[in-house]
């Protein structure tokens, strides 16, 4: 029997259809150092970005056939190795865009009328402080004829591009590579409405965008650091719900504390699950705990390809 360790756990509905197909499946967390010596009984392991699949566990496991990840980001697999090593890795990639662009709103609209801080504040200082905090919220925006500068325009950046249209964006959208700025929306009702992007360098975004939002996979230098965020334009607001370590987070905290970045709301960091202190406890940072795929629709969409990948390879 084909067994299947889903570390990260996998929705309901994917690990029925694992199982009808006649597979084991295994949804015991292992903690990473015992995986090494566990996961060499098993086929196939499952992830989604807590549990690292690097060399040395490739190595230590001659059994496994297949790494699935669940979701978009394989860079906790060293995926490269592994297709050298004759296994097959595969991941979900259109999953989860909606649920990603979905919370990049739920961002950009909290940190614009100050709801994190709000929220943090209030409980402890309402009593005595209400109009101070009143008087401290007084300088909400709203992002409707604002310029919204996307970076990184693949599946994500093109769902966070048409709910900004719909709110009344200007959006300006950068890629490394060539791109169709125009996108369909479909609307409540199911009328589908065409509308365009404009196309626009990283410098035009970096300096003329009142709100910036990062979609590029993890890299390896900064696209926002020192020199970047001296350039934006005067009280932009980021987002950053891709990979930790594409915004520097010593320069964004300096940003901050002089005013250059007016907010900044991040659901990934440079250490997780352990982020600095400074980021955690600054009242401009809006924080999620890497939440952007975890929606009912995004976990089950996941699990239901995920499941199918691993049925398609092992009944080939
Ligand atoms: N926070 C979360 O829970 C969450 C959930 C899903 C995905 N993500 C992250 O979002 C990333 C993007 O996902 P996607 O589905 O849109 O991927 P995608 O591959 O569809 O799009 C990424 C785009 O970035 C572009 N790109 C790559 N390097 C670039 C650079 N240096 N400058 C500009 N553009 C560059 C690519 O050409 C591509 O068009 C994932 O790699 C993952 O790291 C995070
Ligand atoms: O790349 C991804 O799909 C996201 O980072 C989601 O990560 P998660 O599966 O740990 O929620």
């Amino acid at each position: 029997m084909i067994k299947i360790l889903a570390n990260d756990g996998i929705d309901p509905i994917g690990k029925k259809l694992l199982e009808d197909a006649g597979f084991f499946v295994d949804t015991n967390n292992i903690p990473q150092e015992e995986l090494p010596e566990k996961l060499k009984n098993y086929d196939a392991i499952t992830v989604r970005s807590a549990t690292k699949v690097r060399k040395a566990l490739i190595d230590a496991c001659p059994n496994l056939k297949v790494i699935g990840r669940g979701g978009v980001g394989m860079d906790n697999i060293d995926v490269e190795y592994a297709r050298e090593k004759g296994l097959s890795v595969y991941n979900t990639p259109a999953s989860s865009s909606l649920s990603v662009a979905e919370l990049v709103f739920g961002s950009l609209f909290g940190a614009v009328r100050f709801l994190p801080d709000s929220n943090r504040k209030m409980p402890v200082e309402g009593a005595t402080n209400f109009n101070g905090l009143k008087k401290a919220y007084a300088k909400g925006v709203e992002l409707r004829g604002k310029t919204l500068g996307i970076v990184g325009f693949g599946r994500i950046g093109r769902e966070v591009a048409k709910i900004a249209i719909g709110v009344g964006m200007d959006v300006l959208a950068y890629d490394l590579f060539d791109f169709n700025p125009e996108l369909d929306i479909v609307l409540g009702g199911g009328t589908t409405v065409k509308v365009s992007v404009k196309k626009a360098t990283l410098d035009e975004i970096i300096t003329t965008a009142d709100f910036i939002t990062l979609h590029t996979p993890f890299i390896d230098k900064a696209l926002l650091g020192t020199e970047e965020l001296a350039k934006t334009k005067k009280g932009v607001g980021l987002v950053n719900i891709s990979r930790g370590g594409l915004i520097d987070e010593l320069a964004l905290i300096d940003a901050l504390n002089s005013g250059q970045v007016s907010f900044a709301a991040l659901d990934v960091f440079d250490n997780e699950p352990t982020p600095r202190e400074e980021i955690l406890k600054h009242p401009k940072i809006s924080l999620t705990p890497h939440i952007g795929a975890a929606t009912n629709e995004a976990q089950e969409r996941i699990g239901v390809e995920l499941a199918s990948l691993i049925i398609d390879h092992f009944n080939k």
